[in-house]
């Protein structure tokens, strides 16, 4: 892909901050990155806190990796340059709505340690909170779950470079928060993220 260049622009500040809106809404912008294997778990978990914040009055969004591909990023494979691609910009999107004073709740394998750090960089640049969710499962459990037939391909060669099959997956060292979605039930999975929130001030 060709690199587009950002020479001669600039930043044009307004006149409302990040501060102001999050004073509208009550509450503080933060991207929460679920990371794991496919079928870990991390669509499943984000659905389920998107419905309790909103519940709760809280404004959030969710940002899946399959919505995502089949829009913005559809001109993009799982190639590990690819899906750097992916994270690099899904990483500024989540900043965008952070900015705006929204809860992100960005679901992405993403398997690269080093463009999940990238995407931690950019907030920390722009002091936003970010929390890594590593949704951790052993591959059998995730295999064994299969929601979409897909590891069955894989196995089969009919799909490449699948996580966990026959490409990496680098899993977070030092995550914010840990979920073991077999041992653990849904409930108590938004329980422990709403407790992190709050803790947090997020919410
Ligand atoms: N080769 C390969 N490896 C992993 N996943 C694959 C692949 N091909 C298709 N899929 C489907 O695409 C979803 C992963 O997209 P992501 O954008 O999250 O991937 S990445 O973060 O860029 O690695 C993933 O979604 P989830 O199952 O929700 O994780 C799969 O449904
Ligand atoms: N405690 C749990 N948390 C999340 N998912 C669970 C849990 N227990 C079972 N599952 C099941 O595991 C599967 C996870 O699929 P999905 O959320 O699509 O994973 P991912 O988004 O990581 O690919 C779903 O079928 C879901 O019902």
């Amino acid at each position: 892909m060709a690199e587009q260049k950002a020479t001669n622009v600039h930043w044009h500040d307004g006149e409302v901050s990040r501060d102001d809106r999050q004073k509208l809404l009550k509450q503080k912008g933060a991207t929460l990155w679920f990371t794991g294997l496919s079928g870990s778990g991390k669509s499943t978990v984000a659905v389920a806190l998107e419905k309790a914040l909103i519940e709760k009055g809280h404004l959030c969004y969710r940002l899946d990796g399959d919505n995502v591909r089949l829009g913005i990023n559809k001109n993009l494979g799982f190639s590990a340059e690819d899906r750097a691609e992916n994270i690099r910009r899904i990483g500024e999107i989540s900043k965008l709505f952070v900015d705006t004073g929204v809860i992100v709740l960005s679901s992405f394998v993403s398997p690269y340690r080093a463009d999940r750090d990238l995407v931690r960089e950019l907030h920390d640049q722009s002091d936003m909170d970010f929390l890594e969710i590593f949704v951790d499962v052993p591959l059998s459990v995730a295999e064994e779950r299969d929601p979409k037939g897909l590891y069955k391909k894989a196995r089969a060669g009919e799909i490449k470079n699948f996580t966990g099959i026959d490409d990496p997956y680098e899993a977070p060292e030092k995550p914010e928060v840990v979920l073991n979605s077999h041992e653990m039930s849904l409930e108590k999975e938004v329980e422990v993220l709403l407790e992190e929130m709050s803790k947090r001030g997020i919410i």
